[in-house]
């Protein structure tokens, strides 16, 4: 049997929980609907690899789902599915209930005819988008300024630099105005100004209700956007749900750093710690600095401030610093266990016909 016929019996409870949404019908309504969507390339060289393994995800109306994984997760695998690029091994995949209706897509690599200008690729896609002839000046005129790319408008793309490249492979994207946009690394290369202007764009577009799924190496664009991320490893998610979520649950909890007045406070400290933050682990202690990690699952960031405000003037504190584990944290966490050995990836070619996931595995 293939391996991507085999049930998932060690889906993360969230992604688990997912999965069962999707396949019990709940995600129907859902803007997209990917159901064990599967993908395994065969190379000479390698043999089979499962880029793209069970994947089960409803991104609701209005969303912006981030698609988060390290190179070689299957994050474009899984857009060059949706969007028909390639060939799916298995699963299907629904957007607004279809198996294909209109999409924006603005791949990870410009699609760009280095002869065309701005407008003259805007007014292709409006053909193929078939917009009607009389709403073509206005629709290309409406995307030139919504990516402030008029003063580029009619020089040729090739001559552009690599931010005015991906405005121009974002304003294709918006062309015909899709329910439901895939964003493929979109601010790459863009400076911090446009790389804002097009993140405003994008919380433009979910607030009419219209989905949007990204992929991003910049965690910082992640949390200014995405209402619920996933992160991939070896082509299936690890966790799943919103970046709070996700921090409580994966990140490495609280960074508490106090530093008293003077070395004789330290060891009252450490004492208040043992007592009040017995699950504390001390990472540094260093003079009068100490510094304790405490995981985030059962106390919130108003309970240590409380208990540290309480104690500051009777321990001698001289000040004392709380940060929360941040999206970096968690990625890397995860990151860590991508494979970079194929071997392991390896799968053997899957049966013709046969479904990648039958309806008697665990989902
Ligand atoms: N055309 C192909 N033939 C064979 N293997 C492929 C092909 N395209 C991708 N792969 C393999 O599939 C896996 C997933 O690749 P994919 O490009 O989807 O990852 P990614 O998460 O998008 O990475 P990146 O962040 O670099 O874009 C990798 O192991 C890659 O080597």
């Amino acid at each position: 049997m293939p391996v991507s016929c085999q049930p998932i019996d060690d889906d993360d409870v969230d992604v688990a929980c997912e999965r069962r949404r999707v396949l019990r019908g709940d995600a129907d309504n859902d803007k997209l609907k990917i159901d064990n969507l599967t993908k395994v390339y065969k190379s000479r060289k390698m043999g089979h690899i499962l880029a793209v393994d069970r994947l089960c995800l409803g991104v609701r109306p209005g969303e912006c789902f981030g698609l988060l994984g390290v190179n070689g997760a299957g994050k474009t695998t899984t857009f060059k599915m949706l969007t028909g690029d390639e060939s799916t091994t298995g699963g299907e995949a629904f957007i607004n209930g279809n198996r294909s209706q209109s999409i924006g897509y603005c791949p990870q690599f410009d699609a760009l005819f280095d002869d065309l200008t701005a407008r003259e690729h805007l007014e292709l896609y409006t053909r193929l988008r078939g917009i009607p002839w009389k709403d073509q000046e206005r629709v290309v005129q409406w995307a030139l300024e919504k990516l402030e790319l008029s003063k580029y408008a009619d020089k040729p793309a090739g001559t552009y630099s690599g931010g005015n490249k991906r405005k121009l492979s974002t304003a294709i994207a918006l062309i015909g105005y899709p329910s439901l946009i895939f964003l493929d690394e979109p601010t790459t290369g863009m400076d911090p100004k446009a790389r804002r202007f097009l993140w405003n764009l994008i919380l433009d577009i979910i607030k009419t209700g219209r989905s949007v799924v990204l992929t991003s190496h910049s965690m910082e664009e992640c949390e200014a956007l995405c209402t619920r991320l996933g992160i991939m490893v070896n082509g299936r998610f690890k966790c799943l749900g919103s970046i709070q979520h996700l921090k409580n649950r994966f990140g490495d909890g609280y960074m508490i750093t106090v530093r008293t007045k003077s070395s004789s406070n330290v060891k009252e400290v450490l004492r208040f710690f043992n007592r009040n933050f017995p699950e504390a682990v001390l990472k540094e202690r260093h003079h009068t600095k100490i510094q304790y990690q405490l995981k985030s699952e059962r106390i919130s960031l108003a309970q240590v401030f409380s208990k540290m405000e309480q104690v500051v003037e009777v321990l001698g504190i001289e000040d004392y610093s709380v940060s929360q584990t941040t999206l970096d944290n968690v990625f890397v966490n995860f990151a860590k266990k991508q494979s970079d050995n194929l071997d392991q990836q390896e799968v053997p070619p899957p049966v013709p016909g046969q479904s990648p996931c039958s309806a008697s595995s665990t989902c």
